[in-house]
């Protein structure tokens, strides 16, 4: 089953959406496989965001990122990647539909709330970075109740 990482930035954390966003993934059916409070260091950040390192707003991306903890996430489901992403919105809040979580509440690219893998295979490299330990194992009860 495919898995994604989500990280709910410090404005989110700061704003009291945690349980909000959890709730969307939970109740779209997805499976939480890890969850983390966590405030991360400059060199961290900047290696979550390396392939980001030439773009004139890195600075300023890695400073949002390192000013107050985020809640890391992996999230487990069929197709968890492109619908995880379907339920956040376009990067630029300006943009996000109303019914995303940067739609419903963001309005500044530069503070848009959550991120979440953009392939499966940065998905992989990030929940490798962010849980070295490796997802928790676990199996939903309700998983016949949403696949068939
Ligand atoms: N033009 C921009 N100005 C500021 N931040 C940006 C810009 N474009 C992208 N970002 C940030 O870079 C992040 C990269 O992926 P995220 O989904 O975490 O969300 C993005 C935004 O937080």
């Amino acid at each position: 089953m495919e898995q994604t990482f989500i990280m709910i930035k410090p404005d989110g954390v700061q704003r009291g959406l945690v349980g909000e966003i959890i709730g969307r993934f939970e109740k779209k059916g997805f499976s939480l496989k890890g969850l983390k409070l966590i405030t991360v260091e400059r060199l961290f950040a900047e290696r979550h965001y390396a392939d980001l390192s030439a773009k004139p707003f890195f600075n300023g991306l890695v400073e949002y990122i390192i000013s107050g903890p985020v809640v890391a996430m992996v999230w487990e489901g069929k197709n968890v990647v492109t619908t995880g992403r379907k339920i956040i919105g376009a990067t630029n809040p300006a943009d996000s539909a109303p019914g995303t979580i940067r739609g419903d509440y963001a309005i500044d690219i530069g503070r848009n709330v959550i991120h979440g893998s953009d392939s499966v295979e940065s998905a992989r490299k990030e929940i490798a970075l962010w849980f070295p330990e490796g997802p928790v194992s676990w199996s939903s009860s309700l998983h016949p109740w949403i696949y068939e």
